[in-house]
């Protein structure tokens, strides 16, 4: 298992979707450096398994991005926990991590659990309808949650999430420049080399969900966009 911190390309799954065989295995062998496994709506401990087994097959990480108590299972490299900064409803802020310490609190092995920081960006996204999220942000904006995260908070990563459609740059940019100590995770409607480019000039790690399911060979090229200038 390599850190997380060392990521700078990953694969978002989502178990609500199907994906064929011959499709994961050209994924998991592209070059990327993880798999990350989660989605906003219709995870369930059933599809998580199915993916986590087929994922499995091939020797590279996979993180639980944890979305719903239900679908935590054992076996995950990484459990990845967010929390969302600008959500005005509170329960996905720390409504729901402070359920799961009432459940799993006294077994968790802190070692692989990863808090991220989400700020919310595109307002079309399930996401942002999820948790009521204050999308209507400046750049100065986004920036100060950056802080926030890094300085007051001290979360090991901070995720500027644009699900579905492909962020302001600049934003991203004043993201970055606030952050000494955690890693910055962008996605949002990466599907092309190009824009893969652009982002993995500003955040740690880049990551490509649903272009997944819409071109295949597109999604691959954003491995190598990121992977020849390291
Ligand atoms: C037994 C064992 C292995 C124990 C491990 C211990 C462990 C990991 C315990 C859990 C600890 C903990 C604090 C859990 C928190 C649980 C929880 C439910 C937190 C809430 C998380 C949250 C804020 C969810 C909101 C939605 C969200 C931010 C999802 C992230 C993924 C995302 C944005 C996907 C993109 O959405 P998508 O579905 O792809 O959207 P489109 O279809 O529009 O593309
Ligand atoms: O699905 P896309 O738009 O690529 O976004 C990736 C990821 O940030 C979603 O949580
Ligand atoms: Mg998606």
């Amino acid at each position: 298992m390599s850190t997380y911190r060392s990521w700078r390309h990953v694969f978002k799954l989502d178990p609500n979707k199907p994906i064929e065989d011959h499709v994961l295995e050209q994924l998991c062998e592209s070059g990327t450096d993880a798999i990350i496994v989660g989605g906003t709506d219709g995870v369930t401990l059933d599809n998580t398994l199915y993916l986590l087994s087929r994922i499995r097959q091939f020797a590279l990480d996979c993180a639980l991005e944890v979305s719903t108590l239900e679908a935590i299972t054992p076996g995950f490299d990484y459990y990845f926990i967010p929390s969302v900064l600008n959500a005005q409803d509170v329960t996905w802020l720390v409504g729901k991590q402070h359920e799961a310490m009432k459940e799993y609190g006294d077994i968790i092995d802190w070692d692989i659990v990863v808090a991220e920081g989400y700020c919310v960006l595109n307002s079309e996204a399930k996401v942002a309808k999820l948790t009521s999220a204050k999308t209507e942000l400046t750049s100065e904006d986004v920036a100060a949650y950056a802080q926030l995260a890094d300085k007051f908070l001290r979360l090991p990563v901070f995720y500027v999430e644009y699900s579905g459609q492909f962020g302001d740059m600049d934003t991203l940019k004043q993201a970055k420049r606030q952050l000494n100590h955690a890693q910055l995770f962008y996605g949002g409607g990466i599907s092309t080399a190009e824009q893969a480019t652009q982002a993995a000039n500003y955040a740690d790690t880049i990551v490509v969900g649903n272009v997944i399911y819409e071109d295949v060979k597109q999604a691959l090229e954003t491995v190598t966009a990121v992977k020849k200038n390291q």
